[in-house]
C-alpha cells in the first residue's frame, strides 16, 4: 500500500510504503492506513511546544515511561486496566511520563483511554499508536498528549517530516529504531529524543543487547538528545545493561501484568 497526503499547504506529499514493513508490524500498519484512509490530512494553526515530555525524561536519574498496555500480540491479554488508574498508579511508583495505547485491535486501546489520562495526571502522556497518517497526530494533540511515537520501521524517510509535523502541533515525538539503518535515519531527521526498542516488531522477538548497543552507537555520533530504552524489561538486574547509558526506560507488560502498578513501578526502578 502507497500512501501520499499533504498535511500543509506549503509541503509536498508525504509518501508512506507501507509494503515494505514486514511481518506483524506490517499487518498493524496495513490495518491503521486503511482506519485513516480519507481523513483530512490537515494540521491547522501551529500550536506552541511545551517540550513537557522531553523535559519530564532529563531529570536526573533513569525516568521510567510506563505504559497502559492491556494487550499484546506477543502476550494477548495482559490485564483488564482502568487506564486512569492505571496511570495514576504509576504516577504513584515514581513513572516520569504514561505511555497510552491507542490501537484498538492488538492492544485494545482507545482515544478515551488517553484523553482520561492525559487530563487526570500530572506527568506528560505519549500517544502509543502506529501513526501513518498526519490525521493521528492531529488527534493526539486534541486528545492532550504531550508527545506521539513515530517509528523509523514505518515511516523510512517520511520520519523527518512527520518528526516536523509533530513539533508543529506542539508535541514532541519519541522516534523509535531498532536497528543501526534506523538509527542514522533518526540522526539524520535530528530527532531530540530517541527510543530503541529491544523487541524486533516484525518477529516479536526481543534482545536486551539491542539498547545499549545503538545507544553507544548514538552517544557516539555526538547525540545529545534524550534516548529511551523500551521493551523486554521485567527485573531491575534487567535494567543494568542501560542504567548508565539511558535518560528513560519505557516499560509495559511487566508493570500492566503485575496486579500493583505502583509497586512493581518503585520494584523495577530502585537501584
Ligand atoms: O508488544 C508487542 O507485542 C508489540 C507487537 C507489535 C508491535 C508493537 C508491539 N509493542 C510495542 C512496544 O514496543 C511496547 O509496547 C513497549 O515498548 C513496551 O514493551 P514491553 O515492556 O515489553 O511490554
Amino acid at each position: 500500500m502507497l500512501t501520499r497526503m499533504s498535511a500543509r499547504d506549503d509541503t509536498a506529499p508525504v509518501t508512506l510504503h507501507l509494503d515494505r514493513v514486514p511481518g506483524v508490524l506490517g499487518r498493524i500498519v496495513h490495518e491503521r492506513a486503511a482506519d485513516y484512509a480519507g481523513a483530512d490530512p490537515a494540521l491547522g494553526a501551529a500550536r506552541a511546544r511545551t517540550h513537557r515530555f522531553e523535559t519530564a525524561l532529563r531529570q536526573l536519574g533513569l525516568s521510567l515511561i510506563a505504559e497502559v498496555k492491556r494487550a499484546s500480540p506477543s502476550q494477548g491479554a495482559i490485564a483488564p486496566l482502568d487506564p486512569l488508574e492505571a496511570a495514576r498508579a504509576y504516577e504513584a511508583g515514581g513513572a516520569r511520563a504514561i505511555s497510552v495505547l491507542t490501537e484498538p485491535r492488538h492492544f485494545d486501546g482507545t482515544a478515551q483511554a488517553l484523553r482520561d489520562v492525559a487530563g487526570g495526571v500530572a506527568v506528560p502522556a505519549l500517544r502509543k499508536d502506529f501513526v501513518v497518517h498526519p490525521a493521528m497526530l492531529r488527534e493526539a494533540a486534541e486528545w492532550g498528549a504531550s508527545a506521539a511515537l513515530l517509528m523509523v520501521s514505518v515511516l523510512h524517510e517520511a520520519t523527518a517530516e512527520y518528526l516536523r509535523m509533530a513539533h508543529h502541533l506542539g508535541l514532541d515525538a519519541l522516534v523509535e529504531v531498532h536497528d543501526e539503518r534506523e538509527l542514522d535515519i533518526a540522526l539524520e531527521a535530528d530527532a531530540p529524543i530517541i527510543g530503541v526498542n529491544n523487541r524486533d516488531l516484525t518477529t516479536l522477538h526481543i534482545d536486551l543487547e539491542v539498547s545499549p548497543r545503538l545507544i553507544r552507537r548514538a552517544r557516539d555520533a555526538g547525540f545529545g538528545g534524550v534516548l529511551v530504552a523500551e521493551s523486554g524489561y521485567r527485573t531491575p538486574q534487567d535494567l543494568a545493561g542501560v542504567r548508565d547509558l539511558a535518560d528513560a526506560v519505557l516499560v509495559g507488560s511487566s508493570l500492566a501484568g503485575s496486579g500493583d502498578l505502583t509497586r512493581a513501578a518503585r520494584d523495577l526502578m530502585r537501584a
